[in-house]
């Protein structure tokens, strides 16, 4: 195998190995074109084949006579400015998602967002109208075409939850210790006094005297005193702050009374949300209270039929069932997000963070991925700097390699939603560069995906790719994908290198943008998949993003059909940035 030249590393012999310590069976021929190594691996005659260059050539930096290459693909400006900022070694890997509500909504407001980084704008449907909604959507689009940012939207589902409706006051009110109050779903006029309106007709349904009434999880507590019809007359045992929507559950001798059996997952209500998604061209859907995997897989047929965009299903983990499931739902869905504020109301708090390390692993070995969320930084709602031992949960969700990291009530109400997302931020770099001094090597065997034949050449080529990558120490991975598989793939490996996805399709970067480690950069590729690594190589010595000298890998899964063969290749190159 040729040695390679004009690098800066140690170097290694490049075996298509993977990480697992398994091999395909190897050819090597002689080397063809100019000064080229090429390892190729043949099984069947299929239409596939694995090709792996070890290029001793150098891409030229020299202007392309076709239109500047600059122009050719979209780059983020987030992710252009962090990487001005602070180099390839300073680009953040974990994924940001923020909430939007009435404190950060505003098109500056949501515009400072993106330049802190927000990859995906989540909006929930159980708050607020349609209309605002489809006013933030639109401004996020606007955003994204005119000031060159690339921040997906998602909307969550309300689902079927017993929550307040109205609580007697305009925002937050205390419930004192020993204060009476009614809980009940007459209508009435305006607001009264200790009275919480609740959602749901059947929400006493089975609820007895004697049993315990909690707010969100525990942030207020009665009992339950007398019933009047369905109407609940409660004390308050442990004071707190009634939030507007804040969730009812009710719990008899230490066990939740489920308030949700019998009641689908996805409301009618739900339903109209997502065909006013599907119309609004959002990127992704989390389902909220997912029980099974049915549930996810009648989402996406909906969508299959709707929707000529591929809009991508997250399942939140919030509740018993889901965990019983576990492995089936996150099969089934695109992603998953773990709903820590109503996990929390249902198992008890001391199991969390096991539960997130847990779905996190899972998530990763399925190649799903996984959204750490709720109460990442809730003083910040506040407060203008994060507790101490919010920074560290928030570190801990970066150390398990988390794809990404979500704020609710900190962006979508709170005081400080910029210096929230600053804070995740900042604590993702520092723990992403220390796990990357010090943690690469000792990640967990990852098992084999699949057992297709062409779908695990493309899992051996991006475990191959990965592994060389890390060994090499080159610079960055470029990977050509149509949709986002591979760079999926290679994400799934937590690579020390960053990872930049080149697609000509927008959907495709939209859906990427939850992926670990992963910048998508949509723009025109060509037939010639040497063309599109010499402009892409070019595009990114433009931007500052790579220098004279650096080796970056090269990835593609893209058909590239050659007429002789009519094979499909995909490849794994190493290529230097030239002069
Ligand atoms: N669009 C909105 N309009 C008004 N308030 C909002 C909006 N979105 C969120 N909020 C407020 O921010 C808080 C946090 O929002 P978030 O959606 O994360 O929490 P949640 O309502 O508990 O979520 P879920 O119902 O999915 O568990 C909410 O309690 C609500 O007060
Ligand atoms: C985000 C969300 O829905 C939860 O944590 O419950």
């Amino acid at each position: 195998m040729a040695a390679l030249t004009g690098c800066h590393f140690p170097r290694r012999q490049i075996s298509p190995g993977n990480s697992n310590g398994r091999s395909l069976t190897t050819v090597v021929r002689p080397g063809v074109g100019h000064g080229r190594s090429v390892v190729s691996v043949r099984r069947r005659p299929v239409r596939s084949s694995l090709q792996l260059d070890v290029e001793k050539s150098t891409v030229p930096l020299a202007p392309s006579d076709r239109s500047p290459s600059e122009e050719r693909f979209g780059f983020d400006a987030a992710s252009e400015a962090e990487l001005k900022g602070k180099g390839l070694t300073g680009l953040r890997r974990t994924k940001l998602v923020c909430t939007i509500g009435p404190a950060c909504c505003s098109p500056e407001q949501l515009e400072r967002l993106a330049a802190g980084g927000m990859n995906v704008a989540r909006l929930n449907m159980c708050h607020n109208s349609r209309e605002w909604h489809r006013s933030v959507i639109r401004a996020v689009k606007k955003l994204n075409r005119e000031k060159r940012f690339c921040v997906s939207v998602m909307i969550d589902t309300e689902g079927s939850q017993v929550h307040m409706v109205d609580h007697g006051a305009a925002s937050s009110i205390k419930a004192e210790e020993g204060s009476m109050w009614l809980f009940t779903t007459q209508n009435f006029e305006g607001t009264r006094p200790f009275t919480v309106k609740a959602n749901h007709e059947g929400f006493s349904e089975g609820i007895m005297v004697g049993d315990e009434l909690v707010v969100e999880g525990g942030m207020a507590s009665f009992e339950v005193v007398e019933r009047i019809e369905d109407d609940l007359r409660c004390r308050c045992t442990d004071s707190g702050l009634l939030l507007p929507h804040a969730k009812l559950s009710f719990w008899r001798a230490g066990k939740l009374v489920d308030r949700s059996v019998g009641l689908p997952t996805l409301s009618s209500k739900d339903w109209v949300d997502i065909d006013f998604g599907i119309s609004e061209g959002v990127d992704f859907i989390a389902v909220s209270y997912a029980k099974n995997s049915e549930d996810i897989k009648a989402l996406k047929t909906h969508l299959s039929t709707r929707s000529a965009e591929s809009i991508r299903v997250l399942a939140k983990i919030e509740r018993l069932e889901s965990l019983e499931n576990l492995e089936e739902i996150v099969e089934a869905s695109d992603g998953i997000m773990v709903a820590r504020g109503d996990l929390g109301v249902q198992i008890p708090l001391d199991q969390i963070p096991a539960i997130q390390k847990q779905v996190t692993s899972i998530c990763r070995q399925l190649n799903k991925p996984v959204i750490i969320a709720s109460q990442l930084l809730e003083s910040m709602i506040e407060y203008p700097t994060p507790t101490r031992a919010e920074v560290a949960d928030v570190s801990e969700a970066v150390r398990q390699q988390a794809d990404a990291l979500m704020l609710s009530g900190e962006s979508a109400v709170g005081l400080y939603a910029e210096k929230a997302l600053s804070v995740l931020s900042t604590a993702s770099l520092c723990i992403e560069a220390w796990a990357r001094e010090d943690g690469l090597r000792n990640l967990p065997p990852l098992p084999r995906l699949t057992s297709y034949l062409s779908d695990s050449i493309a899992e051996e080529i991006c475990n191959s790719a990965v592994e060389m990558g890390n060994n090499l120490g080159v610079a960055a991975i470029f990977v050509f994908t149509k949709h986002g598989h591979m760079a999926a793939l290679l994400s799934r490996n937590r690579p020390g290198p960053p990872i930049f996805a080149f697609t000509d399709d927008a959907n495709t970067g939209m859906g990427l943008n939850l992926h670990w480690g992963v910048t998508p950069i949509v723009g025109n590729l060509f037939e010639d998949m040497e063309r599109n690594v010499k402009e892409s190589i070019r595009f990114m010595a433009a931007i500052a993003a790579v220098k004279l000298g650096d080796v970056v890998l090269v990835v593609s899964d893209l058909s590239s059909v050659s007429p002789a063969t009519s094979a499909f290749t995909q490849s794994i190159q190493v290529r230097t940035v030239g002069q």
